[in-house]
C-alpha cells in the first residue's frame, strides 16, 4: 500500500507555485565573481527548476508565477512553451517588476555560492486572484516552495493555492527552499514555514532550512532529525526529507521507517542544483507508485548529474538517463533503512 495515493482521474500530474528566475553561471570556473568575465544564461529559481525536471522526466507539469514583461520574462515563458510545461496560469509584472537573477560563484569545485538579485521581483507579484481553484484541483500534487511565502501577495496567494489543495484531495508538497532575501524576520519565517509544514503531505528541506522552520538557529543539530519529523508526521506529513548535502539526505516515513541516503560519488562542478534535481526525481518516484526508498535513490542519483553539471535546468535528465547513472554506479550502496532514532 503506497504511503501517498493519487487521484489517476486528474488530468495533471504536478503544479508548482513560486519563483522562475534566471541563473548566470560563470563560464570561467575556479575564481570568485570578480574575475569572471561571462555566463551562461539559463532558467532557473528552484521551483522553476523543478518543473523542468518533473517535465523532462515525462510528467504532465503546470506553474503558477509571474514572470517580467520584457525579453527575460519571454525567455522563461518560451522556454516552458517549447518543452510543454503549461504557462496557462502564468502572468507578466505589471509595474515593470524585474526577473529575479541569481549568479552563481563557484570558487572551487567544492565551494560555491549565489549571489541573487530580487529587488522588486516579479516572482513575489503573484496574488491570489492568479490562483485558479480547478486547476489546482485538477493536479495530483501542489509543489509550494518556501521563498514563495516571503512576501505578499505571494504569500497569500500560496496559501490560497493549499487550501484549494486540501479541498480538492491535491497531494501539497512544501519544498523549503530557504532564501534569505525578501524576508523581514525570522520570525516570519518560522510562521509561514511551520504553518506549511502543517499542511504539507511531504516536507523536504535541508537541516538548515527545517532549524527555520522550527525557529531554531540555523547550525541547530539539537532536536534530532527524528524528533523533528516526528512532530511533522504528527501533523499529519506522511514523509520528511531532511537533507544534508554532500553527506545525503535521510527520510522519515508515517508508517515509522527512516531511511539513510548517501550521494553518490561523481565529479562535482557546483554544489546548488542538487535539491531542485533530487526533489524533481522523487516526486517522480512518488507518481510512479515506487516505494520511498526507490524514490529516494532516483533523487540521489538526478542531484548528483546536476550538481556535477554547469546548469542545474538544462542539466535536468530523463529517466533512461538517471537509469543509466545508476546502473553504472550500482557498486555504491546508498540507500540504508535505519532505526528510528538513529542519526545520519
Ligand atoms: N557533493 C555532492 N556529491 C554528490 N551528490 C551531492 C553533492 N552535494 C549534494 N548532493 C546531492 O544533492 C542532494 C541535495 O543537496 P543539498 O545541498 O542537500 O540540497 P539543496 O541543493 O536543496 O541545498 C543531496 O541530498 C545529495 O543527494
Ligand atoms: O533558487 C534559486 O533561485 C537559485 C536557483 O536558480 C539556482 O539554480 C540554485 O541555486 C538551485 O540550487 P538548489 O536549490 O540547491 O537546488
Amino acid at each position: 500500500m503506497a504511503l501517498i495515493s493519487f487521484d489517476e482521474n486528474k488530468k495533471r500530474d504536478v503544479v508548482l507555485i513560486g519563483r522562475v528566475t534566471l541563473d548566470f553561471n560563470p563560464n570561467e570556473l575556479n575564481r570568485t565573481l570578480d574575475k569572471v568575465k561571462t555566463f551562461s544564461m539559463y532558467l532557473g529559481g528552484s521551483p522553476g527548476n523543478m518543473a523542468v525536471g518533473i517535465n523532462k522526466l515525462g510528467k504532465n507539469v503546470g506553474f503558477i508565477g509571474c514572470v517580467s514583461d520584457d525579453q527575460f520574462g519571454d525567455f522563461v515563458l518560451n522556454y516552458f512553451n517549447e518543452r510543454g510545461i503549461d504557462t496557462s496560469q502564468m502572468t507578466r509584472a505589471k509595474n515593470g517588476e524585474r526577473m529575479g537573477l541569481t549568479f552563481t560563484e563557484i570558487k572551487s569545485p567544492t565551494e560555491s555560492s549565489i549571489l541573487m538579485y530580487r529587488d522588486q521581483v516579479a516572482d513575489l507579484e503573484i496574488a491570489p486572484e492568479d490562483v485558479d481553484e480547478q486547476y489546482i484541483a485538477d493536479s495530483k500534487i501542489l509543489i509550494v516552495s518556501g521563498t514563495a511565502l516571503s512576501k505578499s501577495p505571494s504569500r497569500e496567494a500560496c496559501l490560497l493555492a493549499v487550501q484549494y489543495a486540501k479541498k480538492h484531495g491535491t497531494r501539497v508538497i512544501f519544498d523549503i527552499d530557504y532564501r534569505p532575501y525578501s524576508w523581514r524576520s525570522k520570525k516570519d519565517i518560522q510562521i509561514y514555514y511551520s504553518l506549511l509544514a502543517s499542511m504539507a503531505d511531504v516536507i523536504i528541506g535541508s537541516r538548515d532550512e527545517v532549524n527555520l522552520t522550527e525557529g531554531l538557529d540555523e547550525e541547530a543539530t539539537e532536536p534530532a532529525d527524528h524528533v523533528i519529523a516526528e512532530k511533522y508526521i504528527e501533523q499529519g506529513a506522511k514523509i520528511v526529507i531532511i537533507k544534508h548535502g554532500k553527506k545525503g539526505s535521510i527520510a522519515y516515513t508515517a508508517d515509522k521507517k527512516a531511511y539513510k541516503v548517501e550521494s553518490y560519488h561523481i565529479k562535482l562542478l557546483k554544489s546548488f542544483g542538487g535539491g531542485d534535481a533530487y526533489g524533481s526525481a522523487f516526486v517522480y518516484g512518488l507518481l510512479a507508485g515506487w516505494t520511498v526508498p526507490q524514490a529516494l535513490q532516483h533523487g540521489t542519483a538526478h542531484a548528483a548529474m546536476v550538481v556535477a553539471s554547469h546548469s542545474c535546468s538544462d542539466a535536468m535528465q530523463t529517466v533512461e538517463q538517471i537509469d543509466a547513472f545508476m546502473q553504472e554506479h550500482k557498486d555504491e550502496k546508498v540507500i540504508t533503512e535505519l532505526d528510528w532514532e538513529a542519526a545520519l
